[in-house]
């Protein structure tokens, strides 16, 4: 039984039908498997019960406005001294700060807490920490918070969970005073963070484009025309999905409620030459800013960063072909038509950076906010205690004429920033896209010069690039007697290790201007920001996913591997070109069966599975196909007839 021919019973069905086909039990696989939908990772789900208030003033961009800068100021200013003996506000900088985490069952939390000598004001600033991170005093859903006041009565209201703190050595410990591995504890502190934080500016999306809609076999019919021919149109193309940039847009939350977009198949064809509509576009809006990336892979796809761009993403599937398509001289009457062709489909990480060309950091309460609401009409939430920035604020400062500058308020950094612990790691990578830094030293703290190098030693751990930015320091507060005092050695201290240092009080207004001023210097000269626009005004290629698509639709169908399972006697045909053309054959018409058989073997897999001794009765798997090989047309009972005719067909070229 030497002779291996192409008839329609090479491949056949174990049942004993000729050239048949069964429906692979394994998974439907994707057309184009680079973008086949990889294992979704499920949303980390946040615990917390509730999210803080969305202040509008702290919802990122929202603050977005335009205002003119103050006159300028005498560069001489003088600061006025208060009185020492009066303090009729209690300083953060007189607070020891304990850091505390609790963790507690599905609840995991972390709050920076404040601890001051003073009862009374005690429980008032426990109160005001709370709120400014979202909880409310009492319960979360039953869990707890806790507040470390320094002589070990934690104060808690249920069950005693994990909670964390520094000891005096400095050593992260439990409250059985063991040394708890710093990893581990940032690891709970990533997914303290609130909600309305964490979705702000990350969302995970499914894209579908549409698929193609089917073709159809159909005959003329018609009085006075006998014969008149296939007539089966073709199917409608699928839509296509795009990603737009929407300038209104300052955030991602919108994809906290819409997770999947899925474009409209096209329509099918119809009798009389009619061809499918097509399906529905779908564009999905994103804010300025947002960089794509495919889940699961670190590598950027598209970066999106101008209102009005738009990037074609997945293009739809193109529409089988109706019958009219296949006539030919030698086969007047084709029965055959296609499947429409699938979309494809992937999993979106969107990532929000802010577009801001300078950004305003440092450590909690050093009065960053302040600076924002003074130079720029932005009016970001303002008070006495860390953390009162949540989101980042946008404001656009304005010097004279057209010269402009977006600056970004970050939420406070604090030491271990860059591992988890606080809110401002979740908002670091903001920084990357600024062009310069404005650090914002609180002077009335005990120790400024450690204060600032803890900030900047954070930003070089977050990353080595941050910390090459150039940037500009602005000691803060200088109408408290204590910054008043220390500025001198501040300064001295800085100036000696070469780093541009100015003093200021933002509540006054009195040296902002010179800070605003040394950060505008820092930006690229305007002539170097067009050349940055270049890629907006003489646009790249947004659209080279989708043409990575049709690359991949496009891929040959003589290119294939073909591996053996011995165990099982399996052979595996995978390649993309052979997948599509599977999964575009209808197999509800019988030339389609005569059509694969040909393919088959245009293409060398048969020759190639008989090359590496495939025996019959062995399963063949070709994308979606599973198949039984017999070595030649008699034994599967199919007339020789039939397999001539087959041979002499002459089929349109697959495309
Ligand atoms: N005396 C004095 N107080 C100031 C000055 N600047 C800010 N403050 C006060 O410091 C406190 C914190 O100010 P914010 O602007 O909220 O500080 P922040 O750095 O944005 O704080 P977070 O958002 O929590 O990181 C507020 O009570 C301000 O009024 C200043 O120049 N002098
Ligand atoms: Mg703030």
């Amino acid at each position: 039984m030497a002779s291996i021919s192409i008839s329609t019973s090479l491949f056949s069905r174990p049942q004993a039908q000729a050239c048949s086909k069964t429906q692979n039990p394994s998974p439907k696989k994707n057309p184009n498997p680079k973008f086949k939908p990889k294992k979704v990772n499920k949303f980390k789900s946040l615990s917390l019960p509730r999210a803080p208030p969305p202040a509008s003033s702290s919802l990122g961009a929202q603050a977005t406005t335009y205002t003119r800068l103050p006159p300028k100021e005498d560069s001489g200013f003088e600061f006025e001294v208060p009185s020492l003996n009066e303090s009729d506000e209690i300083k953060l900088s007189d607070s020891d700060i304990a850091k505390l985490a609790v963790k507690n069952g599905s609840s995991e939390i972390e709050a920076e807490m404040l601890v001051t000598d003073d009862d009374d004001d005690d429980d008032e600033e426990k109160e005001e920490v709370n709120q400014s991170l979202g909880f409310e005093d009492e319960t979360l859903d039953g869990n707890i918070m806790g507040f470390y006041n320094g002589d070990e009565s934690l104060d808690f209201e249920e069950e005693e969970d994990e909670v964390y703190y520094y000891d005096s050595d400095g050593k992260l410990v439990n409250l059985s005073g063991n040394e708890v591995d710093d990893l581990e504890l940032v690891e709970v502190k990533e997914k303290g963070v609130p909600a309305v934080m964490r979705c702000f500016d990350r969302a995970k999306i499914y894209v579908k484009a549409g698929d193609g809609g089917k073709g159809v076999v159909a005959f003329r019919r018609e009085k006075y025309v006998p014969l008149g021919g296939p007539s089966g149109g073709d199917g409608g193309r699928g839509g296509n999905v795009y990603l737009e940039v929407d300038g209104t847009m300052n955030s991602l939350l919108p994809f906290r409620n819409s997770v999947h977009f899925r474009a409209g198949r096209g329509a099918h064809g119809q009798g009389r030459m009619m061809c499918g509509r097509k399906g529905e576009d779908v564009v999905v809006k994103v804010a300025p800013g947002t960089v794509v990336r495919e889940a699961g892979n670190e590598e950027v796809l598209l970066e999106l960063l101008y209102p009005g761009q738009r990037a074609l993403l997945l293009p739809g599937g193109r529409g089988g072909r109706g019958n009219a398509s296949f006539k030919s001289g030698n086969n007047k009457v084709p029965k055959i038509a296609e499947n429409g062709e699938e979309g494809p489909e992937m999993w979106l990480e969107l990532e929000l950076k802010l577009v801001a060309d300078v950004g305003i950091v440092g450590a909690p309460n050093a009065g960053k906010s302040t600076l924002l609401s003074v130079i720029s009409a932005a009016q970001p939430e303002i008070a006495n205690y860390p953390f009162t920035t949540l989101l980042p604020n946008l404001g656009v400062v304005s010097f004279d004429y057209d010269s402009t500058m977006v600056v970004a308020d970050l939420p406070g950094l604090l030491e271990g920033a860059h591992r988890g612990f606080g809110l401002g790691h979740e908002f670091l990578r903001h920084t990357e896209r600024c062009s310069a830094l404005v650090h914002v030293v609180d002077g009335s703290g005990q120790q400024p010069e450690l204060e600032f190098d803890a900030v900047r030693l954070e930003l070089e751990l977050f990353s080595p690039e941050l910390a090459e930015k150039p940037y500009v320091v602005a000691y803060n507060k200088m109408d408290l007697p204590e910054a008043y005092e220390n500025w001198p050695s501040f300064k001295e201290n800085l100036q000696g290790r070469g780093i541009e240092t100015f003093c200021m009080s933002a509540v006054k207004r009195e040296g902002t201007h010179e800070v605003i001023c040394a950060a505008y210097k820092l930006l690229p000269k305007p002539k170097e920001s067009n050349e940055g626009f270049e890629g907006f005004q003489d646009p790249v290629d947004l659209n080279h996913v989708a043409d990575m698509v049709n690359k991949q639709r496009s891929s040959s169908i003589n290119e294939f591997e073909i591996t053996h399972d011995s165990s099982c006697n399996t052979w595996h045909v995978i390649g993309a070109g052979l997948q599509r053309f599977v999964q575009m054959t209808n197999w509800r018409y019988i030339d389609s069966e005569k059509r694969f058989q040909h393919v088959l073997e245009a293409c060398g897999v048969n020759r190639s599975l008989m090359k590496l001794g495939v025996k019959e009765g062995d399963t063949v798997i070709v994308g979606e196909m599973e198949m039984v090989w017999h070595d030649s047309a008699e034994d599967s009972g199919t007339p020789n007839m039939k397999k001539r005719s087959t041979e002499s067909i002459k089929w349109p070229q697959w495309k």
